[in-house]
């Protein structure tokens, strides 16, 4: 069975399957060892027809049934293709029976008695084989549940959980963030399942995320999140911090590691398929199916989603009219350009309204104008009460839409809280940038002249940039106020020919690139332990 259709049959099924699977494979071999009985008969086989032995041979070919079939289904987890396993198991099973009855019939000819009890533990009676036949098949089977029912990993897991449980001890000793050691500890004191339902339809609980390889690397490290309702959460990270792995996990697309999500209280690990119903996911790289329209994808997303009928195509309509995709609703994809894909794919993701939206990076390669439009329609959705969870690198989108943030590096959080709080903690001070008029012959004077003041007057300025007259200062003094900065900027206005000047917190985007120096350059940079 697939990873991925494994992954989503919890034990009590996938038993019931294996269960199934067996009765289905002894029936078959049932019919075809009846239709040899006939055939025996038929021909008056006297070896297998006198005194009733025709039950006594069907015994021993169910017994073969019951050894052979968990080993076959055993060997099969040897090979990748269907087929390769089928041809290479069906020659196995030719050699393997001819080979061994030649060799037990030539190892035995000088020997050949009749026995009357074929059943008789000693030779030439069978019994010792039935007895091994009997006992392969409960080996076999066992293997096969251990194997299906992944104990093995289960026992790795608990293992894993608990070093991690004492790595986390360990690390909680180590300097974290506060506002993401507090996030931390409310989500591992709640109660996810009561909690989804008071407020918070999606709980990360130290969500982990290991990539096997000759060098493991660990993409995400133990993060820990609760997102409520009507909240949208902005996950700011650079190029390889663990975003998008982090959304295939939440998504069932990947393997979880350690830890835990839940989605309106359905556990990722034990109930994917009811959180795959409960979420929209707008993946990275557009998945849509090109020989359908807009219209028609949009149309089958609402039905998936469970809309009534007569609600689906006023709820097609409105998402492609609120996205700008109505001139082109009833063209083939395959013929979208990338925006309009994009936008497809947002509108797929928000159709319905599922309760917890996932967006990674999804306005990429729209036009000003349909981003605008995009963000309304996110806005829209999360004022209705839906969790959304947004990935980004326009701090402009992050600052527009998001309500809480955090910027994640190598795998972490390594800060946590709303734009506001995070640029009042990490962006102390302020950003000037001053133009100076600049006289031909005296323009490096006047700049200078400019230059001195300014960190005279404000001393631990810092110069972030210079060109043509123009000049980018970082006021760090915490203390400065407002007024303070206006009224010695007019004052000095005539003196130092300052021709406009302007005053701004600092922005996101500089809190963001404040942690840049954290994040491993080299994409295998991070070695799981
Ligand atoms: N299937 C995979 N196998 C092994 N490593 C992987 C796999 N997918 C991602 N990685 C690694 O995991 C790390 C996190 O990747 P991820 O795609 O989650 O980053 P991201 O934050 O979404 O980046 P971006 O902003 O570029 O989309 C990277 O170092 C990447 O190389």
């Amino acid at each position: 069975m697939s990873e991925t259709a494994q992954s989503q049959l919890s034990e009590g099924q996938t038993g019931f399957a294996i269960a199934i699977n067996l009765m289905y494979g002894m029936a078959s071999l049932a019919s075809t060892f009846a239709l040899l009985l006939v055939v025996f008969r038929a021909f008056g086989v006297k070896a297998f027809v006198k005194e009733n032995h025709l039950v006594d041979v069907l015994l021993l070919l169910l017994l073969y049934g019951w050894a052979v079939i968990p080993l076959m289904y055993l060997l099969s987890f040897l090979f990748t293709s269907a087929a390769t396993a089928f041809t290479r198991l069906t020659i196995f099973n030719i050699i393997s029976g001819t080979a061994t009855f030649l060799a037990v019939t030539i190892m035995t000819i000088p020997d050949i008695t009749y026995q009357l009890n074929y059943f008789s533990m000693n030779e030439p009676g069978v019994g010792s084989y039935l007895v091994a036949m009997s006992l392969q098949g409960v080996v076999f089977l066992v293997l096969l549940f251990v194997i299906e029912l992944q104990c093995i990993n289960t026992l790795f897991n608990i293992c894993r959980r608990c070093k991690k449980v004492r790595q986390v001890r360990e690390e909680a000793l180590q300097p974290e963030d506060r506002d993401v050691a507090n996030e931390r500890k409310r989500v591992l004191e709640c109660q996810p399942v009561v909690e989804s339902m008071v407020g918070s339809p999606l709980i990360l609980q130290e969500l982990t995320k290991v990539y096997p390889g000759s060098q493991s690397l660990l993409a995400v490290d133990r993060l820990s999140l609760a997102v409520g309702k009507g909240e949208c959460f902005d996950l700011l990270g650079f190029n390889g911090a663990g975003k998008t792995t982090t959304f295939k996990m939440l998504t069932g697309d990947e393997t979880v590691t350690a830890g835990d999500a839940f989605i309106d209280g359905y556990s990722i690990l034990r109930d994917v398929k009811k959180v795959q119903q409960r979420i929209g996911y707008c993946p990275q790289f557009d998945a849509v199916l090109d020989h359908m329209t807009g219209r028609e994808t949009l149309s089958m997303y609402a039905r998936l989603r469970g809309i009534p009928e007569k609600y689906v195509f006023a709820c097609v309509e409105n998402v492609l009219r609120s996205l700008l995709l109505e001139p082109h609703a009833d063209k083939l994809v395959r013929s979208y350009s990338g925006g309009n894909k994009r936008k497809l794919s947002a509108g797929m993701a928000l159709i319905g309204g599922p309760p917890v939206i996932f967006l990674d990076e999804p306005s990429t390669g729209m036009d000003p104008v349909a981003r605008r439009l995009l963000w309304d329609a996110v806005t829209r959705t999360r004022e209705s009460g839906k969790a959304i969870i947004i990935t980004s690198h326009s701090m402009e989108e992050c600052e527009a839409l998001c309500t809480r943030l955090a910027v994640m590096v190598n795998g972490q959080f390594l800060c946590l809280g709303s734009p506001q709080h995070l640029k009042s903690k990490f962006g102390s001070g302020y950003t000037l940038l001053a133009k100076i008029h600049m006289e031909a012959d005296l323009e490096e004077m006047d700049l200078q002249l400019f230059k001195d003041f300014i960190e005279s007057t404000f001393p631990g300025s810092l110069l972030k940039d210079e060109h043509q007259g123009m000049v980018h200062y970082h006021l760090t003094d915490k203390t400065l106020t407002w007024a303070q900065v206006f009224g010695t900027l007019e004052a000095a206005k005539e003196k130092y020919s300052i021709e406009d000047y302007c005053m701004s917190q600092i922005s996101l985007e500089q809190v963001f690139l404040s942690f840049a120096q954290f994040q491993h350059c080299s994409e295998g940079g991070r070695k799981s332990d």
